[in-house]
C-alpha cells in the first residue's frame, strides 16, 4: 500500500501553511464590498507598489482578474483583443472574454518560448478605417510566465517591445502575470520592470505564492476604480476577505524567496528525466517550475501508462489524454520527492518497455537518484 504522495499536478495544490493559518485566524476583517477590509487594503497596497502601478484589486481568481482586466479595456461593443492561441486566457477560461465579456478574440501562435511574434502582433492590428466591417482591436494580451510553454519566460526587453507597439496604435497591453514571480525570480528582473510597459496586470497568489485562494489586479486609479465596479457585477466582491489577504501576505512573504528553489527543484526532474529512455525532454525549457515530458515516437511507453505508474507510487499529476505529462514543483514538493519520483519513473519505464527483462528480475542502466 503506498503510504507517500508527492503532488506534482499544479502549483495550485498547495496547502496553506501554519503561519497563514494563525495570520487568517486572526485577520482584522470588515466589509470589503463597502471598502473596509484593512487587511485587504493592505494587500493591495503592497501590491500596486511592487508592481510599480497606481492601484490594485483582490478577485477571487485569476480568470476572473483576466476577465475584468480585458472588458475594463475593451468597453466599446466590437471590441477585439489580441492573444496567444495557447494562452490561458483563449484555451483554459471557458472562452469568458466572449461569453461574458463581449469582446472578440484574434488569436496569434505562441512560439515555443511562450512569445508572440512582433510582426504578427502588428499585423493581426485591425485597419481602424474597416471599422464598418471589422472588430475593433482594442488590447494585447500576454503571459508571463508562459503556462502552457512550460513556464517560460517574457523579458522585460520583449515585453517593452510590444508595449511599444500597443502605443503605437492606441491599444493598452494587459499581461496575464499568473506566475509572474516566478519569471522575476528566473530571470533576476524586478516584477515593476517586467510589467512597466503593461497597463494592466493579473498576479497570482494561488499559485507558485502558494496562497490559498486570490489574484490581484494592478492598473491605474481609474482603471482599477471601473475594475471593481465589474468585479462587483461578476460576483467577485467579497466581504471580509481579510481573512484571504492574510494569507496572502503571509505567502508573499514566506513563500517569494522559495521559488527559486522550486526552480532548481524542477531543473533536477527535468535532469533526471533527461537520462531516461523513451521519453523527449527540454532541459533548457525548463526555466521556471514546470516540467512538459514527451514520449518519444515508435516507444512502448505511452502517457496514459506512466500516470497509471505514478499513482501506483502516489505521485500525481493532471489526468487527460494528451501524449505530454506535465510535472509542476512548488513550495511542498521536496528534493526527496524528485529523487523518488525519478525513481519510480525509471522504474515504470523499465517495466513497461522491457516486460520480459522485468520477469528475470534483474535491471540494467539503472540510474541511482
Ligand atoms: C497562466 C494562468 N493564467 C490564469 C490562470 C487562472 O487562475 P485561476 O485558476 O485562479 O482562475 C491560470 C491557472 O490557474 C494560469 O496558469
Ligand atoms: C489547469 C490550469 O488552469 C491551471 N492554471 C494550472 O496551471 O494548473
Amino acid at each position: 500500500m503506498v503510504t507517500r504522495s508527492v503532488d506534482l499536478r499544479s502549483d495550485t495544490v498547495t496547502r496553506p501553511t501554519d503561519a497563514m493559518r494563525e495570520a487568517m485566524a486572526s485577520a482584522e476583517v470588515d466589509d470589503d464590498i463597502l471598502g473596509y477590509d484593512p487587511t485587504a487594503r493592505h494587500l493591495e497596497e503592497e501590491m500596486a507598489k511592487m508592481m510599480g502601478k497606481e492601484a490594485a484589486l483582490f478577485v477571487p481568481s485569476g480568470t476572473m482578474g483576466n476577465l475584468i482586466c480585458v472588458m475594463v479595456h475593451c468597453e466599446v461593443r466590437g471590441s477585439e483583443v489580441i492573444l496567444g492561441d495557447n494562452s490561458h486566457i483563449h484555451v483554459y477560461e471557458n472562452g469568458g472574454i466572449s461569453t461574458i465579456g463581449g469582446v472578440h478574440p484574434k488569436t496569434v501562435k505562441n512560439e515555443e518560448d511562450g512569445t508572440m511574434e512582433l510582426g504578427a502582433i502588428e499585423a493581426a492590428i485591425r485597419d481602424p478605417k474597416g471599422r464598418t466591417f471589422y472588430p475593433s482591436t482594442m488590447l494585447i494580451c500576454l503571459e508571463n510566465t508562459h503556462a502552457n510553454s512550460g513556464g517560460r519566460c517574457l523579458s522585460a526587453e520583449y515585453t517593452d517591445s510590444v508595449g511599444k507597439i500597443a502605443k503605437r496604435h492606441g491599444l493598452k497591453l494587459h499581461i496575464d502575470g499568473a506566475r509572474l514571480f516566478n519569471a522575476s525570480i528566473a530571470l533576476g528582473v524586478p516584477v515593476h520592470r517586467l510589467v512597466e510597459a503593461a497597463d494592466s496586470v493579473s498576479v497570482c497568489l494561488s499559485k507558485g505564492l502558494g496562497a490559498p485562494v486570490g489574484t490581484v489586479i494592478v492598473g491605474s486609479h481609474t482603471f482599477i476604480e471601473k475594475a471593481k465596479t465589474l468585479r462587483k457585477t461578476l460576483g467577485g466582491g467579497m466581504r471580509q476577505i481579510g481573512v484571504l489577504c492574510a494569507a496572502a501576505l503571509v505567502a508573499l512573504q514566506e513563500n517569494l524567496p522559495k521559488l527559486q528553489f522550486d526552480h532548481k527543484k524542477a531543473k533536477l526532474l527535468a535532469e533526471g528525466l533527461n537520462q531516461m529512455k523513451g521519453i523527449r525532454i527540454n532541459v533548457a525549457a525548463a526555466e521556471t517550475n514546470m516540467i512538459f515530458m514527451d514520449m518519444e515516437d515508435g516507444s512502448r511507453l505511452t502517457a496514459e501508462k506512466l500516470r497509471k505508474s505514478l499513482t501506483e507510487c502516489g505521485i500525481l499529476v493532471l489526468p487527460g489524454n494528451s501524449p505530454r505529462i506535465r510535472m509542476v514543483v512548488h513550495h511542498q514538493i521536496t528534493i526527496s520527492d524528485v529523487h523518488y519520483t525519478l525513481s519510480c519513473l525509471q522504474q515504470a519505464m523499465q517495466m513497461i518497455q522491457e516486460p520480459s527483462l522485468n520477469q528475470t528480475g534483474k535491471t540494467e542502466n539503472a540510474l541511482s537518484f
